[in-house]
Formats: structure tokens, C-alpha cells, sequence
């Protein structure tokens, strides 16, 4: 919420459950305390009634149970699926033209019920996981490399999960291709430690995940959608054949504009790319078995 209104993107509302309806409503007010000093101008409000979002421009989904040290994200996807179910009625009702990004866990599976039960076109209920998970990788290479952030544009196709795919032959360090300034042994390590990055911070903070760079994975989606910036960004997209995959939501490229996702980018994967998406899959459409949604 700060970080969307130290930008200027909008008004802020943050919606929580009844229960904490006034921490909500402190939080907002520390925050918009913050807009003399930091010059932002944009108005933070806390609330649990969901009338407060009257026809907003967009709604951004963080409400649920993260995960514990030793769990998986798909542990959380009973208790969240009601809480995603009960969320998405309400911006139904509040909202009926907003766009939608999801972040609560499992969230491929929790943008596929979002999806759902609120009937909004696909374009409009969007999934955030490679804009974070392609953070990651960049931060690792960038710290193996010695270099600046700034030069190095990674790529993660698939699942939010311990079996995303980084795309190695697509990333580059100043338009170098990683391959060539790497060894491969490197470039593993920082591949499998970009897939447990997740549960690197859960372990690390012992309690919750993590909030910041997720955060800032949603804002960069989020002025995408706004101001209508037609970035080339990774979200977790409706699939109808793209990839060969149907009725799923999955991490793939995307051009985000005004119109949400306004297309899906197919590119071409090698037979081993193509067998460890698959794998991704998978592991996707496990945890979709057990959505009353989706049954
Ligand atoms: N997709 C990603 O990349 C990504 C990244 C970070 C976190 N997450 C997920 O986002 C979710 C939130 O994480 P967090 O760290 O902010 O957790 P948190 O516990 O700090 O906050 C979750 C909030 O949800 C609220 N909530 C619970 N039930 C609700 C309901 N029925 N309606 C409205 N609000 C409700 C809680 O009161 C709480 O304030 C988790 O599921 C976590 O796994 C996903
Ligand atoms: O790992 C988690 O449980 C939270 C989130 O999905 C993350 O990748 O940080």
C-alpha cells in the first residue's frame, strides 16, 4: 500500500477482516502520515467493510495464511480457497469493472478460483509470481556476477513452486547470455536457490514470508495495468492452448497495459524446457484437484 502510494498511482484502500479493523485502520494512517515528509499524493485509508472499495480501479489480492517453516505453499490451499472464494464475491459485488491481481498462496490455483467466482474476463484477473520469482534470480546473478542490477534480465516461466523454470537461455547480463559468462555449475546453483527463494525467506524470518520484494512485484504490475504501459512482464495468465495447456493459470510473458493481460507471449522451448514446464504443471494441477472450485 505505501509503496503503491509513494507512487502516486491512486487512492489506497486496505481492506482486512473485522478482527483487525483497527491495526488496518493505524496502518493507513502511519502510512498517509508519511506523504508530508515524502512529498506522495495519494490517500490511505483502512477499513473491513468492503463498501469502501466502491468501484476501484483495481483491487490487489493479499488476503490469507502464508506459509510456516517446513511448509509448502500448496499446504495453505483449503483454508486460502475459502478466503480467496469470500474475497472475490465481495470485489464482484464492489468492483464489477476492476482488474484483479492475485498474490495469496498457492497462487497459480488461487487465481484459477479468483477466476471463478468473480466471472471476470481473463484479462482482468491476473497472478503475480514471475515478476518476484525473475527478481530472485536477478538479485543472485547480479551478487555473483559483481555487477550492477540494473544489466541483468533473467527469465522464469511456470508455476509459483519449487519446480518454476528458470529460462537460462533467455536471461542475460548486458545483453550477454548468461551461458557465456557463467559456469554452469554457477548458473545451477543460482537456478535451484531461485526456485526455494520463497522458502529461503520463510526459513530466514521464522514467521510469515516475505513482503517487500513481493511487494514491489505487485506495484510494477500494477503501473503496468494504470498507466497503461504495455510492459512485457511475467503473470500468471488463463491458458486456453497457449503452451499446449488448457483451463489453467500458470506463469508465462505477457504484454500488461490498460487492458490487464493483453496478449500471451509463446516462445520457442527446447524438448528439455519443454519436459520441465510440463513438470511445473503438474505440480499446478495437483493442487487444483483438491479446489472445490475447480470440481
Ligand atoms: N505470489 C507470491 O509471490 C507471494 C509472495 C508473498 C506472499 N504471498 C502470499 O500472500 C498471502 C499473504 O501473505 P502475508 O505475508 O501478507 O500474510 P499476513 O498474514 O501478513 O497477511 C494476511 C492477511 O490476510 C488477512 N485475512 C485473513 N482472512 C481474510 C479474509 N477472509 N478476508 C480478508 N483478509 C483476510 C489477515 O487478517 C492478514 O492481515 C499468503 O498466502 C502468502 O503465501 C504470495
Ligand atoms: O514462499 C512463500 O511462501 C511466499 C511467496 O510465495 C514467496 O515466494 O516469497
Amino acid at each position: 500500500a505505501l509503496m503503491l502510494a509513494q507512487k502516486e498511482l491512486g487512492d489506497v484502500v486496505i481492506v482486512d477482516i473485522p478482527a483487525q479493523t483497527n491495526p488496518t485502520k493505524g496502518k493507513a494512517l502511519d502510512m498517509l502520515e508519511a506523504s508530508p515528509v515524502q512529498g506522495f499524493n495519494a490517500n490511505i485509508t483502512g477499513t473491513s467493510n468492503y463498501e469502501d472499495i466502491q468501484d476501484a480501479d483495481l483491487v490487489l489480492i493479499t488476503a490469507g495464511l502464508p506459509r510456516k517453516p517446513g511448509m509448502s505453499r500448496d499446504d495453505l490451499v483449503a483454508t486460502n480457497e475459502k478466503i480467496m472464494i469470500e474475497v472475490s464475491k465481495n470485489i464482484k459485488k464492489y468492483a464489477p469493472n476492476s482488474y484483479i491481481i492475485v498474490l495469496s498462496n498457492p497462487v497459480d490455483a488461487m487465481t484459477y478460483v479468483c477466476y471463478k467466482t468473480t466471472g471476470f474476463p481473463k484479462n482482468r484477473v491476473i497472478g503475480q509470481s514471475g515478476v518476484l520469482d525473475t527478481a530472485r534470480f536477478n538479485t543472485f546473478v547480479a551478487q555473483e556476477l559483481n555487477v550492477s542490477i540494473e544489466d541483468i534480465s533473467g527469465f522464469v516461466l511456470g508455476g509459483h513452486g519449487d519446480d518454476m523454470v528458470p529460462l537460462v537461455r533467455y536471461s542475460y547480463a548486458g545483453g550477454i547470455p548468461l551461458e557465456k559468462i557463467l559456469p554452469q555449475e554457477r548458473i545451477d546453483a543460482i537456478v535451484e536457490r531461485t526456485r526455494k527463494g520463497g522458502g529461503e525467506i520463510v526459513n530466514l524470518l521464522g514467521q510469515g514470508s516475505a513482503y517487500y520484494a513481493p511487494a514491489a512485484s505487485m506495484v510494477q504490475m500494477a503501473e503496468a495495468i494504470l498507466k497503461d504501459k504495455k510492459r512485457i512482464l511475467p503473470s500468471i495468465a488463463y491458458l486456453e492452448g497457449e503452451y499446449g495447456y488448457h483451463d489453467l493459470y500458470l506463469g508465462v510473458p505477457t504484454i500488461l497495459g490498460g487492458n490487464g493481460i493483453e496478449s500471451i507471449i509463446e516462445i520457442p522451448l527446447t524438448p528439455e524446457e519443454k519436459t520441465a514446464l510440463d513438470k511445473s504443471v503438474q505440480s499446478v494441477q495437483n493442487v487444483m484437484t483438491i479446489l472445490t472450485t475447480a470440481n
